[in-house]
């Protein structure tokens, strides 16, 4: 119960390099259980960066991060694989196997990640794709999938394992506006059943049709909505 009510993510007084470039510094904020968030800041302003140390992909200098109950800081290469297992990651670029149909790609990751009973594995195959409205695409292969239909794959991927927290680096960054629409709804519909979602992009639409917390790096800092007011007319 205790694990419960603790935040999805927290970070404290934490600084974010890039090799010798301090990207972010002095950085505090937590991220509660089912809560949307949004990232936002020029290019170039760390988004990624500060999104790469939330998945372990990038260690933390200095401060304290807690990721669905892991110490970022502290934590051993062997432990990573099981964090990933309670968050989701979703980039811009689909990052699917090209040679390998929808199924293949989602039990790759199943089996990887320590799925073995077949029958569970069929079913929650068509539970997540049926989730991201793809029931009938689980023979296909990469390249007979639209953007669109893609980036969903990679999202019912991401929901294999029930996780606490979906990171999304500019998920709609290669499609259209009208697909891009989709795939936001998707992920609001993702939301409600409770999973949190912070999701960087630079899509001002979704952020003005969708009041939501922000995040915004700026000159090295990172500004939250729920503390300061900000101008979000500004480049992002
Ligand atoms: N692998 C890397 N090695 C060295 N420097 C890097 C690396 N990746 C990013 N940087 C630098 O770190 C800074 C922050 O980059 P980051 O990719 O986090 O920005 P971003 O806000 O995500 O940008 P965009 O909106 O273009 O994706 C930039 O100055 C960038 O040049």
């Amino acid at each position: 119960m205790e694990l419960d009510s603790r935040p999805v993510v927290e970070v404290s007084e934490a600084n974010i390099y890039q090799e010798d470039h301090k990207v972010l510094s002095d950085i505090n904020f937590r991220i509660e259980k089912g809560e949307f968030v949004f990232l936002v800041g020029r290019t170039g302003s760390g988004k990624s960066s500060l999104l790469k140390c939330l998945y372990a992909d990038l260690p933390i200098a200095s401060g304290a991060i807690d990721v669905a109950g892991y110490n970022l800081k502290k934590i051993k290469n062997k432990d990573i694989p099981f964090l990933r297992r309670k968050i989701g990651i979703i980039f811009q670029d689909f990052q699917l196997f090209p040679d390998r149909t929808v199924t293949e790609n989602l039990t790759f990751v199943m089996r990887a990640t320590g799925w073995k009973d077949r029958t569970k594995i069929k079913s929650r195959l068509a539970e997540v794709l049926m989730r991201v409205g793809l029931g009938a695409a689980a023979d296909k292969m990469p390249h007979q999938l639209s953007g669109g239909e893609q980036q969903r794959v990679v999202i019912a991927r991401a929901l294999i394992n029930e996780p606490v927290i979906l990171f999304a680096d500019e998920p709609t960054g290669n499609l259209d506006p009208e697909v891009s629409n989709g795939i936001f709804s998707l992920f609001k519909e993702i939301n409600r059943s409770g999973t949190a979602i912070l999701m960087a992009t630079h899509n001002h639409k979704f952020i003005e049709d969708h009041p939501e917390r922000i995040l915004k790096c700026e000159e090295g800092k990172l500004l939250d909505s729920a503390e300061v007011e900000f101008n979000l007319s500004s480049h992002y």
